[in-house]
């Protein structure tokens, strides 16, 4: 069985009346692409904002490399190995790329010196925009951007990288960039969870899927085994997906 690098564990938020997360269990496997899908209001952004520690839990707890959560502010979650790229990406505009990743190479770390232009060597390449260092971020197309958001995450030098819609906006020649992209950071030797809508690119790009409704774990798997769950399409799907990806 595979290492589990996170894990949760009746992971539960309550926003008053209102149970966001109900006692959701996920593992995700350690060098894996995760994915979480739901419909709108299901409480993926919740479960993401949980587990970077934006939000305490209510109830459960989360582990991450053997270590449980609780209490763990944002910033030290960074830097124990957790990294979160955002759907809108909030660059420097007037800077470089290579020194817009450059910040996220030094973030929390500003003794690093030469090491810190390596990782950002490293990460433009991992993220496929060597070729833009020197262009300003404000001359950025938006699939460019969200290249470079991952980037800057992939510089703090994260275990577990946490992508927001990545895909989300982009046409099909920059979704498959932004796949290759994602995949690289794993083949670098991280574990990816993303938040995703597009359901080609989940089915695609990920080896297991968490699927949640009204705060609820609803399912979990590999792709082939979530669409076609009859409760992933009676929920969230509608219609079942083409045969291409049910039978992958
Ligand atoms: N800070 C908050 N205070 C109160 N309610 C909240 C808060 N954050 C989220 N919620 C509620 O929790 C539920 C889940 O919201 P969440 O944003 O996590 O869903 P989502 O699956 O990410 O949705 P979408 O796909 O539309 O982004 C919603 O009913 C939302 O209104």
């Amino acid at each position: 069985m595979s290492e589990i690098i996170l894990e949760g564990v009746g992971v539960t938020k309550r926003f008053r009346g209102l149970t966001a997360t109900d006692h959701v269990d996920f593992a995700v496997p350690k060098g894996s692409i995760y994915g979480l899908i739901g419909p709108n209001g299901a409480g993926k952004s919740t479960l993401f904002n949980l587990v970077t520690g934006y939000h305490p839990l209510s109830e459960g707890r989360i582990v991450f490399k053997g270590r449980d959560l609780a209490g763990m502010p944002i910033y030290r979650r960074n830097q124990f190995g957790m990294a979160r790229a955002f759907q809108i990406s909030k660059p420097f505009p007037a800077l470089t790329v290579r020194e817009n990743v450059g910040v996220g190479a030094m973030f929390g770390r500003p003794d690093r010196g030469a090491q810190a232009g390596r990782e950002t060597d490293r990460a433009m390449e991992i993220a496929g925009i060597t070729h833009l260092a020197a262009r300003r971020a404000d001359a950025l197309t938006v699939g460019e951007l969200r290249k470079l958001e991952i980037a800057r995450a992939v510089a703090t030098g994260p275990d577990l990288l946490l992508a927001d819609e990545p895909c989300a906006g982009l046409n099909p020649f920059e979704t498959d960039e932004m796949a290759q992209c994602l995949r690289n950071v794993r083949d670098a030797g991280a574990t990816v969870w993303l938040v995703e809508h597009d359901m080609k690119a989940v089915t695609a790009l990920c080896d297991r899927i968490l699927v949640i409704d009204a705060g609820k774990r609803l399912a979990e798997g590999t792709p082939s085994e979530v669409v076609n769950d009859p409760a992933v399409i009676s929920a969230y799907l509608g219609v079942p997906m083409d045969e291409d990806v049910a039978h992958a």
